[in-house]
């Protein structure tokens, strides 16, 4: 028997990309192929390279080459789609969609054409109309095309309930349903710190500014950024969905995922929790939400169904 490690591609070697390419190697959860533009194969290059030679340093054995040639790409188990433009202060998600549309449609005509069995994630914005839009280009089934945002945005939801209780972010659980936008929806009910709901130990006011700000945490980078946005948990979070698929963990966390009647929405991709493993999205959990969260959802899904329609009919 051969065991063969799995291949990672990562389109798009920006500063998103490249970061996790490095959180990738480091794991060592396979080999790994970095596409860029061909106007950029050069940095790419470097860039792969350059993580490659970290390898000595913190004792992995990852391969990575950059490129800009899709053939490099044949085959790949699992492909990451961070290719497209970033917002800058002033500007939402959603204005990113006519140019992000044409890019992930592009990319995704070469992943179909030559990583046809892959599982393929979605991190360009507005991440849950481009994971509608690689679902409709790659026409692969529904368990294959994954968005990231819940990841990202729990993880600055716990980090802030961390701060607020000053407690270790290792002992808080949550999670964070809907798009990936200013109406994204905290889950506070399902929320705890070491077992505790957070309601008995955070103040109802203290609870609706960490909701607030976990909502509008991206824009918070992006402002302090000036010039691009987040990108370190953001490939924390890509490389805890790649994790969860490679070593087939079963993990339940929060990502987008293609709805055909699950709380109520068809034919949208909304962020909702989800067994994710070896095959990709293997369930979508359905939880009763109270009618103050469902029309929170209700409300967020609606923003999305609105972008969503801009590009894909
Ligand atoms: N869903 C989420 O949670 C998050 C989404 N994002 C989104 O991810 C995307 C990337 O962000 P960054 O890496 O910070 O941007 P970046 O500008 O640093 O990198 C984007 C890269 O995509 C490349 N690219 C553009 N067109 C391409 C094509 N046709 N083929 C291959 N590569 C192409 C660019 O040359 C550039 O190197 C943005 O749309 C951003 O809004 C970023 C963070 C979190
Ligand atoms: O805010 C942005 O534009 C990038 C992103 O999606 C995030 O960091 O949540």
């Amino acid at each position: 028997m051969t065991i063969q490690r799995k291949k990672i591609s990562i389109v798009g070697a920006g500063f998103t990309g490249a970061t996790t390419a490095l959180l990738l190697a480091q794991k060592e959860l396979g080999d790994i192929v970095l596409i860029d533009i061909p106007q950029l194969e050069n940095p790419t290059k470097g860039k792969a390279l350059d993580i490659l030679e970290a390898g000595p340093v913190q004792g992995f054995d990852t391969q990575i080459m950059g490129t800009s040639n899709y053939e490099d790409a044949a085959n790949s188990d699992i492909v990451i789609i961070t290719a497209g433009i970033a917002r800058k202060p002033g500007m939402s998600r959603d204005d990113l969609v006519n140019t992000n549309a044409g890019i992930v449609k592009s990319v995704c005509e070469n992943v179909k054409k030559y990583a046809p069995d892959s599982i393929v994630i979605i991190l360009s914005n507005p991440v849950d109309a481009m994971t509608y839009t690689a679902y409709q280009t790659l026409d692969f089934p529904k368990n294959r095309v994954i968005g990231q945002s819940g990841v990202l945005d729990t993880a600055r939801y716990c980090t802030f309930i961390a701060q607020e209780l000053n407690v270790s972010v290792e002992d808080v659980r949550g999670f964070v349903m809907g798009g990936h936008g200013d109406d994204m929806v905290p889950l506070v009910r399902y929320s705890s710190v070491g077992g505790i709901p957070i309601e008995n130990l955070i103040s109802q006011e203290r609870i609706k500014a960490i909701v607030q700000r976990t909502r509008v945490g991206g824009g918070e980078i992006v402002n302090l950024l000036g010039n691009g946005s987040a990108y370190y948990a953001p490939a924390a979070s890509l490389a805890q969905m790649t994790e969860a698929i490679v070593k087939d963990k079963k993990r339940i966390i929060p990502v987008i995922a293609y709805l055909e009647g699950e709380y109520g929405y068809q034919d949208l991709f909304l962020g909702v929790p989800t067994l994710l493993g070896g095959n990709g999205i293997e369930k979508v959990f359905e939880l009763e939400l109270t009618a103050e969260e469902k029309a929170a959802l209700d409300e967020s899904a609606e923003a999305v169904r609105n972008v969503t329609k801009i590009v894909n009919v």
